[in-house]
């Protein structure tokens, strides 16, 4: 369990984060989405005791994190998969943390397998490992105490798409399991097809959050009757925003239920009523974080 209340943080007269509030369950996958200066990797870190908060706090597991007993053996870390040293062997460093954590060190060998990192990749040195290869080494990193909770900071980055594929598989069989995953990323795609929720984040801000189809409906429904200014003037009597869709249909946002009661009740007949589906989440996080990046790189 993370618990992440009222998080404020304040870099001279730069408001990083701006009252951000979410938790993330156990058994679930949890997407932390935005673009890049959003303030995700602040909040992670906060989570994670390195960086104080400006106001508000974070538990994981219940506590601070910086009070939990052993944290490597309780939560899974990886922020930045740069960090190791460059000059041990992916395998050294495996060993060297285990017993630090006071892992079995059979455990090395077996993490080493599930993340895809063969005898020549693990007896390498770091420093000649592509980004990908630090992500699978500091993904087994994270597993490697055998933890309940993950918190892993945008770890699809550098991964080919069957390391994300197998990422995935990983990540899912571990909340499947009754574990707690936090995961960021700048890139929709990447997380809805692994998240159960999504908790969107733009200019230090939630902007939505909620499981995919609770976002995906309140992306609003689309809508189409045989007289389509009939439909919109029922819709405006019932206080319903409407625009018009790409390819006909109305874009309505309000529940489905709401938008049938209000044709029914003005006698307009209806011949199209469904959810504005994956491309109206899409749309939806377009709209709650256009501008909202400091880079200009803005959200794919
Ligand atoms: N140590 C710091 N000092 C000053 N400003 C900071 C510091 N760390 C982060 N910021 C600012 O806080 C904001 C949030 O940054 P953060 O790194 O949390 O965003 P992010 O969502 O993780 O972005 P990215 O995807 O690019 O990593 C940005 O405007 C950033 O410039």
């Amino acid at each position: 369990m993370i618990n992440v209340e009222n998080l404020t943080k304040r870099y001279g007269k730069h408001t990083a984060l701006d009252d951000v509030s979410f938790e993330c369950r156990p058994g679930t996958v949890t997407g932390f989405l935005g673009p890049n200066g959003a303030g995700k990797s602040t909040t992670m870190r906060i989570i994670c005791g390195l960086t104080p908060p400006t106001g508000g706090r974070a538990t994981v597991l219940g506590s601070p994190y910086r009070r939990l007993g052993n944290p490597g053996a309780r939560v899974g870390v990886l922020l930045d998969a740069s960090a190791q040293h460059g000059g041990r062997t992916g395998r050294e460093v495996l060993r060297l943390s285990a017993r630090i954590l006071g892992a079995d060190p059979g455990r090395v060998e077996e993490l080493l397998g599930q993340v895809g990192l063969g005898d020549a990749a693990a007896n390498r040195r770091i420093g000649g490992y592509s980004l990908g290869m630090r992500q699978r080494l500091g993904l087994a990193h994270a597993l490697l105490g055998d933890p309940s909770v993950l918190i892993l900071d945008e770890p699809a980055n550098g991964l080919d798409p069957e390391g994300i594929h197998w990422m995935r598989h990983l990540l899912r069989r571990f909340a499947e399991a009754g574990g707690t995953v936090l995961l960021s990323s700048h890139l929709l795609r990447e997380v809805e097809a692994v998240a159960d929720r999504l908790v969107l984040i733009g200019s230090g801000r939630v902007v939505a959050q909620g499981t995919l189809d609770e976002l995906v409906a309140s992306s609003g429904v689309r809508v189409r009757a045989t007289d389509t200014l009939a439909l919109r003037a029922a819709l405006t009597a019932a206080g319903i925003d409407a625009e018009t869709g790409a390819n006909g249909p109305l874009l309505a946002h309000a529940e489905a239920e709401r938008v049938g009661r209000a044709a029914a009740a003005a006698g307009v007949a209806l011949v199209e009523l469904r959810p504005a589906d994956d491309g109206g989440l899409e749309q939806l996080f377009l709209s709650l974080t256009t501008g909202t990046t400091d880079d200009g790189k803005g959200v794919r």
